[in-house]
């Protein structure tokens, strides 16, 4: 079996692990074997590691983001057994964060001049050089920064950090600068083909269960 791969994409706290287990569990029930993979590999790999430590404050945070975009690509790298193993066990291998993560987050670290360049440089280090798969679809959850931030603050506590907010989340112009980067990437189409799925109807958040079926009802 070859699977499709499916990156869900997002700022945080947009509902992308919540959503990516309701596309796993839909497509179970449906019969269609799906998995789950979520990255940052925090306590599986070295990269996720280190990275644990970043976000957790506890590394001085003078690196520059092609230095953080390589942890990060490395957490990838050191994870390519299990996704190839993932991709040929199963129809559907659902990422809850892949490559353009990277891109979108990197580059709303620098400059608008040169966030192009470091996406690009990004797209390469991680799919020609560490020799990733490209995605078959990349979703981006579109969710805005002020209900991202309510559902962070719902969150059950993470591995790497105590606070409520790790360094990122509690950055809401970084977080503003973040989706406008994923609204670029899939209007040009970078890494391949995208599609956006709104959490919001009529200003209220829609169930999982609806987001989720919205998805895979996408994946053909
Ligand atoms: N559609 C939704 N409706 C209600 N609560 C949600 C929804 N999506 C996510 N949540 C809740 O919001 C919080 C953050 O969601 P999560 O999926 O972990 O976000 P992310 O992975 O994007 O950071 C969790 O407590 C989750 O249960
Ligand atoms: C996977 C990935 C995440 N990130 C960022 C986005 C998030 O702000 C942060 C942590 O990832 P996140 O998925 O939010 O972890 P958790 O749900 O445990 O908080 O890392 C990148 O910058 N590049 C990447 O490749």
């Amino acid at each position: 079996m070859t699977g499709l791969l499916l990156a869900i994409e997002g700022g945080d706290g947009a509902g992308k692990a919540t959503a990516a287990a309701e596309v796993a569990a839909q497509l179970n029930a449906a019969g269609r074997s799906a998995t789950v993979l979520s990255f940052p590999r925090y306590a599986e790999t070295l990269g996720g590691h280190v990275l644990g430590e970043y976000l957790g404050g506890r590394l001085p945070h003078a690196a520059s983001p092609r230095a953080i975009a390589t942890l990060y690509a490395l957490d990838r790298f050191e994870s390519a057994a299990v996704i190839a193993e993932a991709t040929a066990r199963h129809e559907v291998v659902v990422f809850d964060r892949y490559i353009a993560s990277n891109m979108a987050y990197q580059a709303a670290q620098v400059g608008p001049g040169e966030a192009r360049d470091l996406m690009g440089w990004i797209a390469r280090l991680e799919v020609e050089q560490f020799g990733l798969p490209l995605p078959d679809l990349s979703l981006y959850l579109d969710t805005p920064v002020e209900v991202a931030r309510g559902l962070i603050l719902r969150k059950r506590k993470r591995s790497y950090t105590d606070e409520a907010l790790d360094t990122y989340e509690a950055d809401m112009a970084l977080q503003a600068r973040v989706r406008a980067n994923y609204a670029a990437m899939a209007a040009e189409g970078l890494l391949g083909r995208w599609a956006t799925v709104s959490t919001l109807a009529d200003g209220a958040l829609r169930s999982p269960r609806e987001i989720a079926g919205e998805i895979v009802g996408l994946l053909v």
